[in-house]
């Protein structure tokens, strides 16, 4: 059995009761950043994680108009490819929300079809958000939700791959992702390291085997998810069901925002 070290903001649920949790802990932080900025900055990340949003859909309590959203990673197909992130936030989430449109900044590989340009493109329309608002060398996002691949990968960030030491770019492209589609773009570790909350999301037997891999955290792993460590005061939480945290130990203090 894996003890992780201490301390480490790892809540555990039963798969049902993810959802909600996971719902309040995204709300509290809306609930601060409006209070201090009058808006919300939110990285979301696609495959399994926009199922787990829910419980958002009929909160009365979610201030949409003052969501700017923005995606930590993106597969280059068509907007409506069921393997674009932005397809799938939208049929689980943004179709069933009040959010204005323009508060949603997706990545459309239609506009241009070279994959540098288009990355270009996402990385002026970050600064355009945050560089004027904020004078930040990199952007400081409110809230990033990141999932976990089962090979320890995160966003589209992989195990070995060269993007891991990008340290200058805010969005980054690839066209040899192990995992398809091939094309993607990402955020860099960079921006991820400077928001002020990280969760990561993570349910299902299939993370059962890499997510003490990843708490463990022995530099020689490497592995993508453990290279997530937001600078002070910007804070890790993990949000993963019984399923996914099997394999790991820890004291189970009551979630508490
Ligand atoms: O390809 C991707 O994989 C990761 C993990 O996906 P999951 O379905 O195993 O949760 C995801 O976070 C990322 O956004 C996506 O492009």
């Amino acid at each position: 059995m894996h003890h992780p070290p201490n301390p480490l903001l790892l809540y555990s649920f039963p798969s049902d009761d993810l959802p909600r949790a996971l719902a309040d802990f995204v709300l509290k932080a809306q609930k601060e950043s409006i209070e201090k900025k009058g808006r919300f900055t939110i990285a979301l990340s696609g495959g399994s994680l926009p199922k787990q949003l829910k419980e958002l859909i009929n909160d009365p309590t979610v201030k949409w108009d003052k969501w700017q959203v923005f995606y930590a990673d993106e597969r280059v197909v068509p907007l409506d490819h069921p393997d674009s992130n932005h397809n799938l936030c939208k049929s689980k989430l943004f179709q069933h929300v009040p959010i204005p449109p323009a508060n949603i900044h997706h990545i459309d590989p239609v506009l241009l079809d070279d994959i540098e340009e288009l990355a270009d493109a996402y990385e002026k329309e970050l600064i355009r958000e945050f560089a004027q608002k904020d004078s930040a060398r990199f952007p400081v996002f409110d809230l990033i939700l990141l999932g976990l691949g089962e090979d320890g990968h995160t966003c589209s960030l992989f195990p070995g791959h060269e993007l891991i030491t990008e340290s200058d770019r805010w969005v980054a492209y690839l066209e040899d992702s192990p995992k398809p589609p091939p094309k993607r773009i990402t955020l860099t570790f960079p921006v991820l390291n400077h928001a002020s909350r990280i969760a990561f999301v993570a349910a299902g037997a299939g993370k059962a085997d890499v997510l003490p891999l990843v708490l463990d955290n022995p530099e020689e792993r490497k592995l993508p998810a453990s290279l997530v460590k937001p600078a002070h005061p910007g804070q890790l939480y993990w949000f993963v069901d019984d399923a996914a945290s099997v394999n790991v130990a820890f004291s189970k203090t009551p979630f508490k925002l």
